[in-house]
């Protein structure tokens, strides 16, 4: 058996985090180790699984796409006696809401880019590791559509693996976001003696990172140099918003990622000599009920009031563009600018297959990759992730306040003793559902509506 030892491999600072934890377990990036004696088997595979959300390709894709959104209990957060209603409730709003999405995926070319973008970071990601020296084969698993990560993971069992490490490629950590795609790979892996057995590693997520924010930094001055008086303009960051319970009930990271992440680019620009004016507000929200604030849409007419001429939008939660980008900001929120007495209006593109960003992401992979032998924790000059260490059970039970327990299946009946009182529960529940969902929709009162479900389709 030969070795390959890491200090061959060029990789000058980057480190490597230990992984020898059983299934579940996460390592971030932020610990630096001394590599210089660790071994690479030269009999371990090395995959890297990258999660994202996935696209209706054609319009027909809709409504079963918004079907599997909907049907995540991560998405639609029922109160635990209500969990039943999960798949009806998905049906239900996803056939509703359709028409609407349709509409917006048609005016963007008839489906969405995601999944031709993420394969292609896929590529570049793959190209810059066999550049670093470490051979790695990239898979793509998405959360709600093609490629599914169920599918990722037949393939990565078929290529037989060895040490995987699992990249969601959402900067900042989301119970909605990498937080679902988590849950969902922790319940594929509790089930698969193979992958309880093979070695992984999570980045849960990288925002702090400094090739990345140094990447959001150059978009941005690249754009700036595109106004008239570039100093003019303020730099306007839209996040994707969440519900307001996620953070403030649930404990989800995402809103304090969020304003650290803006911060650093900021700074980063700083060192650049841009010292522009800079507001970061939430986009994108549906329902009633309320989401982190403030809304995009508000603050637009807000600053229009307050006589601001030049606005650069910066779409900071995703890294490809999307629906959200191409017709949401490009076309709605351009024209609320404009109507709100903004003259001029510049938007940053997503990052997209960004060298240093690309390039960035391949280190993060090095640094986390599991690996077997002594090490030696040397520095720890990277920034902490506000996302804690620990397996991915411990790592939700320990932000989301709400979801200690494993959900349980949704196709189970909650109550009943047998197997006969169960089917008629069932049948009772099923009865139920419909008598409330057609008064909701006679009346425009209810349930739905108090848990801000209903308006999702509008
Ligand atoms: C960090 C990014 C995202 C967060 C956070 C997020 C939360 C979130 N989203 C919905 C509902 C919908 N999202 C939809 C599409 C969509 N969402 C994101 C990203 C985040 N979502 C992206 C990139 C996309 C677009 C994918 C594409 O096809 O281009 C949709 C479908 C589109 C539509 O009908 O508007 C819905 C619905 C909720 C409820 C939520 C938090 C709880
Ligand atoms: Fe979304
Ligand atoms: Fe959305």
């Amino acid at each position: 058996m030969s070795h390959l030892y890491l200090s061959q491999l060029q990789i000058p600072t980057q480190s490597l985090n230990k992984l020898l934890l059983p299934l579940g377990a996460l390592v971030t990036s932020q610990t630096q180790l001394d590599v210089s004696n660790v071994p690479i088997v030269d009999e371990d595979k090395i995959g890297v699984l990258l999660l994202n959300l996935g696209g209706p390709e054609t319009l027909d894709d809709v409504q079963p796409f918004l079907f599997n959104l909907f049907a995540d209990p991560d998405i639609i957060r029922l109160p635990r006696l209500f969990r039943f209603l999960q798949m009806p409730l998905a049906q239900f709003i996803s056939v509703l809401r359709a028409p609407k999405s349709k509409e917006g995926y048609a005016s963007i070319g008839g489906g969405s880019p995601l999944r031709q973008i993420t394969d292609a970071q896929a590529e570049e990601l793959m190209k810059f590791l066999w550049e670093k020296n470490v051979p790695a084969k990239v898979y793509v698993g998405m959360r709600y559509w093609h490629p599914f990560t169920e599918e990722a993971i037949e393939q990565i069992k078929r290529d037989r693996i060895t040490k995987l490490v699992v990249l969601p490629l959402y900067p900042q950590f989301s119970i909605s976001t990498s937080g679902s795609s988590l849950r969902l790979l922790e319940s594929i892996f509790r089930e698969d003696e193979y992958l309880v057995n093979m070695q992984h590693t999570v980045i849960p997520s990288w925002y702090q990172r400094e090739g990345y924010i140094k990447a959001m930094a150059k978009l941005i001055e690249n754009e700036l140099k595109k106004f008239g008086s570039p100093e003019e303009v303020m730099i306007f960051f839209s996040a994707h918003g969440v519900p307001l319970a996620y953070v403030e009930e649930a404990g989800d990271p995402y809103k304090a990622e969020m304003e650290e992440c803006v911060d650093l680019i900021m700074e980063e620009l700083e060192k650049r000599k841009i010292t522009n004016s800079y507001t970061l507000a939430y986009q994108s929200r549906v329902g009633p009920v309320e989401w982190l604030k403030p809304y995009t849409d508000e603050t637009i007419i807000e600053l229009g009031q307050k006589g601001v001429k030049s606005l650069l939008a910066v779409p900071i939660s995703f890294v490809s563009e999307h629906i959200e980008t191409l017709e949401e900001i490009d076309v709605e929120y351009k024209e609320l600018a404009l109507k709100s007495g903004i003259e001029k209006w510049g938007r940053v593109p997503a990052l997209g297959c960004e060298p240093t960003f690309i390039s960035d992401l391949a280190d993060a992979v090095i640094e986390s990759l599991p690996y077997v032998g002594a090490m030696a924790v040397s520095n720890l000059e990277a920034r902490q992730s506000l996302v804690p260490l620990g397996s991915v059970e411990e790592l939700l039970a320990a932000y989301d306040s709400q979801r200690r327990e494993l959900p349980p299946p949704v196709t189970m009946w909650e109550w009943g003793w047998t197997k006969s009182a169960e089917t008629w529960n069932g049948r009772a529940a099923m009865l139920a559902v419909l008598v409330l969902l057609v008064l909701e929709v006679t009346t425009g009162e209810g349930f739905l509506h108090q848990w801000g479900i209903l308006p999702l389709f509008r």
